[in-house]
């Protein structure tokens, strides 16, 4: 078991939206934690280092309240200064194994690989307890990004990390990708824009909790 799979349920992986206004950022995060997801990562791709600082602090505060662990995606001095749970990075965010090193043994270190087997198998080598593949869907956060084949969530399994599936993913498209064999389903847009994200979060948490990747009940 990786230290992943060991600390983390499976399940749902939020993802903040981009949000300036803390404070409605915290009331829509807060406002899907009883749904209890299996882990919050704090995105934010625009504001400048203060703001992103005091927006991850006030998410953390809330999530350590409601047991989810904590994920900043990018910054791994920002994941450090606040005592987060993890850093998320992707291919423009630093080299694994220096990332690994700066962060010690016991915080989570989570990794992009796109649509590329090779970049998982070089990121566990370097360290990474969670490898995340996509655009699994055509994404409307981001549109660029390049597809993916759910085969790939398959095959990483035999990694022995975390593997986590992104991009497009709605309840509908998202058995597939548990059947696929993804630990979780990392979500911004089908949850914070449904007209009760809280309902939208604990259905994705009962795709896994049923065992039947077959039902959106
Ligand atoms: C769980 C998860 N998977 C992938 C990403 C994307 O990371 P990256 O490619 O570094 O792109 P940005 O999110 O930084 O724009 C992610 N954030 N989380
Ligand atoms: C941040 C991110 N990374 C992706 C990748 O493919 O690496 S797709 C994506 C956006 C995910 O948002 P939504 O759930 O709204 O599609
Ligand atoms: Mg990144």
């Amino acid at each position: 078991m990786s230290a992943w799979t060991e600390r983390l349920a499976d399940g749902l992986y939020l993802i903040t939206p981009e949000q300036a206004d803390t404070e409605a950022l915290v009331a829509r995060v807060e406002a899907l934690l009883p749904a209890r997801p299996a882990v919050l990562q704090y995105r934010n791709k625009t504001l400048d280092a203060a703001g992103r600082r005091t927006q991850a602090e006030a998410l953390l505060r809330r999530c350590r309240g409601a047991g989810v662990p904590f994920i900043v995606n990018d910054d791994l001095e920002l994941a450090l200064a606040i005592d987060a749970d993890g850093v998320h990075v992707g291919r423009d965010d630093g080299d694994v194994a220096a990332l690994r090193a700066r962060l010690g043994a016991q915080r989570l270190l989570g990794v992009s690989c796109y649509n590329e087997w090779s970049r998982a198998e070089a990121a566990v080598a370097a360290g990474a307890d969670c490898v995340a593949f996509g655009a699994m869907f055509p994404s409307t956060t981001k549109p660029g990004a390049v597809p993916a084949a759910p085969e790939l969530l398959t095959r990483a399994r035999a990694l022995g990390v975390g593997v986590v599936a992104i991009g497009g993913i709605t309840l509908e498209n998202a058995p597939a990708l548990v059947a696929a064999g993804a630990h979780q389903l990392a979500v911004i847009s089908d949850v914070f824009e449904a007209p009760d994200p809280c309902a939208r979060a604990r259905a994705y948490a009962a795709l896994f909790a049923s065992g039947d990747a077959c039902s959106t009940q």
